[in-house]
């Protein structure tokens, strides 16, 4: 008899105990529930100069990141790339009537990205976006939004720019520096459009909140000042310390079933000790274990619908500093979707 009910205890602790090992975070984030990780690769270089950050998509997922989502019971699905091919037999610069750089070729191209973005949540899955530079948050913030035409989407801007110019206000014409203009209300007079009109304004101030800012030009800060949008700059980080900049961001976006959360992940916000092969690199930076609480709070919200990461290009730096900032690319990747901390 005691020899029965002892073993029973045993049998029941060891059940438990595996089903607890087998306690992986499953595809129910918080209470958003997604049936996969839907990844797009937006292999885009035109929103800036440097060649090689159309190559950030191809090296991150090189680097084994699929592999190691599904290594946590993550379903994943890769979409496929968007590719500039279309747009590259017309490769000549074309300014915008404020300068922008290939200004209808950034529009085109996001266009084409958003209606993927739009597609991979209609398939209820939550869609990660590898850039490319950041121009390609054009096409994702759209995209979300279009998915959820009755829902508001909101935005946590990671970075270290605040990338709110106008082609009007942008001293270097590179539409990386330009995506959160496109999307405001407030701002939809100062933005040039395709002549369809696209993309529209899916948002207003109040639903933007940056971390990690360190390099913001002065007609930016005033577009964020004259709208009242929050921002937190590494010296609140510094001030403050990273948990309540967090807090405070979700306090004022209220991420919710009704606001889907939109996560734009500069790895130029890191500092570049951490992630140096970037094309705009500011020292002074967020730490990997900053970045990684940011990213962690997001996921624990249960709110994150989609994420980019982007600016990350392999042809900058040594094959040391390729290699440093796959690893901080990863691990943002992977406690963002899996909620893990972990080597690569
Ligand atoms: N996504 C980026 N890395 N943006 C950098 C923008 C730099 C500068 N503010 C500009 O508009 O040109
Ligand atoms: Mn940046
Ligand atoms: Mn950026």
């Amino acid at each position: 008899m005691l020899f029965k009910s002892s073993r029973r205890i045993l049998n029941l602790l060891s059940s438990s105990s595996s089903s607890q090992a087998r306690q992986v975070p499953n595809l129910i984030l918080g209470r958003l529930k997604h049936s996969h990780i839907g990844i797009v690769s937006a292999a885009f270089n035109k929103g800036q100069r440097r060649n090689g950050v159309k190559d950030g998509p191809t090296v991150i997922k090189e680097a084994g990141l699929i592999k190691r989502l599904q290594e946590f019971d993550l379903k994943v699905i890769d979409y496929g790339t968007v590719s500039m091919e279309k747009l590259e037999r017309n490769s000549s610069l074309q300014l915008g009537p404020d300068g922008e750089r290939h200004h209808d070729a950034v529009l085109a191209y996001n266009r084409e990205l958003a209606s993927l973005v739009r597609k991979v949540i209609q398939e209820n899955g939550l869609c990660l976006t590898l850039g490319g530079d950041h121009s390609i948050a054009i096409g994702t913030i759209n995209g979300h939004a279009q998915a959820n035409p009755d829902h508001q989407v909101v935005v946590l801007w990671v970075d270290a720019h605040a990338d709110i110019n106008t082609g009007g206000s942008s001293a270097s014409g590179n539409m990386h520096g330009m995506p959160v203009s496109h999307h405001l209300r407030e701002l939809a007079k100062d933005v040039n459009r395709l002549p369809e009109s696209w993309p529209t304004p899916c948002m207003s101030g109040n639903h933007i909140a940056y971390i990690g800012l360190r390099d913001v030009e002065d007609c930016e800060q005033k577009f964020l000042d004259d709208l009242g949008i929050l921002a937190f700059s590494m010296k609140e980080v510094e001030k403050l310390g990273i948990f309540e900049v967090i807090n405070q961001c979700f306090k004022h976006l209220q991420p919710s079933t009704d606001r889907p959360l939109h996560l734009s992940f500069d790895i130029d916000a890191l500092d570049p000790l951490e992630a140096p092969s970037t094309g705009t690199p500011v020292r002074g930076g967020l730490s990997l274990r900053e970045g990684v609480s940011i990213v962690e709070a997001v996921r624990e919200t249960g709110f994150l619908k989609a994420m980019d990461l982007v600016e990350v290009n392999p042809e900058l730096g040594s094959e040391k500093d390729v290699k440093l900032t796959l690893q901080a690319t990863k691990t943002i990747l992977l406690a963002a979707l899996a909620g893990r901390r972990g080597a690569f």
